[in-house]
């Protein structure tokens, strides 16, 4: 089955319990507000087609300033929720309904800390069953509190999970199941989807992922945001051009004069070539003929920055940043020893980097092979990259 699906995130509540003179989603945390976060993840998902957040009648001018700068044809325009989260749900998948969605996601906007791995997780388990929500284990040993806050008893923790959000549904089941339950007061989704003899998975969750219910939740919650970790990434290009009638040869955006010049269908700037594809190596995003295939006629004679500035920008994109990049040049002639600072500094200021983290070396093949014939020269590169580790 094709799947079409859907995100509603519930944005509707006064948040008394967090005490906040603004309702807790749109009170700034981390730099930006509690909606934008969740926002912002479920925006980022291809297996996502909408976006539809449940806001407060007369919520209007907050939502528009959380959600300044999320312009994206995946995201709806807000409607309005009810008194309990429950009619809020209700009324988001009303707004949805007859548009050929199949499954839907509903995600508190009080949980900002949403992860990549746990809507993974979700959208896996839709593949077999028609209700998944994000969990964690309950860990702590349970009482029951009896009068005046004295044990009544203790609970057996065995089995039992914490029940977050997203909750995840085959679309049609669970509006049904609010159409015909909605006179029961219940907390969660699954509550419903239970009454309605729905089989519910249990996926992990994350402890990132919490709710934001009491005052002292916003401190907690902000520094989990907060602590992005970061991984480092390397990856590898290599390049060779053959030699013609020429002059000169450009390499690593320097313009150097030689007997030759290097044949291609850009400015055959080899160098610069195997550093463009180790950057696109390095986010696993394919090499330099995807983006620029030979056989577009607009690349034709193309200086070759146009490249790598593009393979820098999808770095950037993905709130990376380069650490390091080493160009081994191979090739009898031209000398290139002369060359390298100025090489180094170009490609620094094409890249916008420091130049000390550039590496430009070269070496020949003692005459053998091809770039020992002087038939042509080759390149290679490695880029290392620190990209946020995939939330
Ligand atoms: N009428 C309501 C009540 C709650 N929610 C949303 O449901 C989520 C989880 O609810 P909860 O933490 O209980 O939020 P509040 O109802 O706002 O909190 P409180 O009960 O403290 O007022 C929140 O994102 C909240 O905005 C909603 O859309 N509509
Ligand atoms: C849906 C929910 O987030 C699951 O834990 C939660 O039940 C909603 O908030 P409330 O505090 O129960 O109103």
């Amino acid at each position: 089955m094709v799947m079409k699906t859907a995100a509603i995130i519930v944005a509707a509540g006064k948040g008394v319990r967090a005490g906040s003179p603004t309702p807790k989603q749109y009170q700034s945390i981390a730099g930006r507000p509690v909606l934008a976060w969740s926002l912002e993840r479920f925006l980022a998902r291809d297996d996502i087609d909408t976006v539809l957040c449940v806001i407060a009648d007369g919520a209007g001018a907050l939502y528009d300033a959380a959600t300044i700068g999320f312009a994206s044809a995946r995201l709806r325009s807000p409607c309005t929720g009810g008194a309990a989260r429950q009619a809020s749900v209700h009324n988001g998948l009303k707004t949805l309904a007859g548009q050929g969605f199949t499954h839907v996601l509903v995600h508190d906007a009080a949980r900002p800390g949403i992860d990549d791995d746990t809507l993974d997780r979700l959208m896996a388990a839709l593949d077999t069953v028609d209700g998944a929500l994000a969990a964690l284990p309950v860990s702590d040993t349970l009482k029951a509190g009896g009068d005046a806050d004295v044990i009544a008893r203790t609970v057996d923790r065995t089995g039992l999970w914490a029940a977050q959000t997203p909750q995840a549904f085959a679309f049609d089941r669970l509006l049904a199941a609010h159409e015909k339950f909605a006179e029961r007061e219940v907390t969660d989704d699954a509550a419903l989807a239970e009454l309605a003899g729905i089989a519910v998975k249990l996926v992990p969750g994350s402890l990132r992922n919490m709710k934001i219910t009491r005052p002292e939740d916003f401190a907690i919650v902000e520094r989990l945001l907060m602590e992005t970790t970061y991984e480092f990434r390397t990856g590898h290009g290599y390049d060779v051009h053959a030699f013609e009638p020429g002059d000169h040869v450009i390499l690593c955006g320097v313009k150097i004069p030689h007997t030759a010049k290097l044949k291609g269908h850009s400015d055959a700037d080899a160098g610069m070539h195997a550093l463009t594809d180790a950057l696109f190596g390095a986010i696993g995003l394919g090499d330099i003929g995807d983006h620029f295939p030979p056989s577009d006629p607009q690349w034709k004679g193309a200086a070759s920055q146009v490249f790598l500035k593009k393979a820098v920008n999808e770095v950037v994109a993905r709130g990376g940043s380069i650490t390091h990049c080493d160009i081994t040049l191979i090739c009898e002639k031209p000398k290139i020893g002369p060359h390298r600072d100025a090489m180094r500094m170009a490609l620094a200021r094409i890249m916008g980097l420091a130049p000390d983290r550039i590496s430009v070396k070269a070496t020949t093949t003692e005459r053998l092979g091809f770039t020992g014939r002087e038939e042509g020269l080759a390149a290679m590169a490695t880029a290392t990259v620190r990209l946020p580790e995939r939330l």
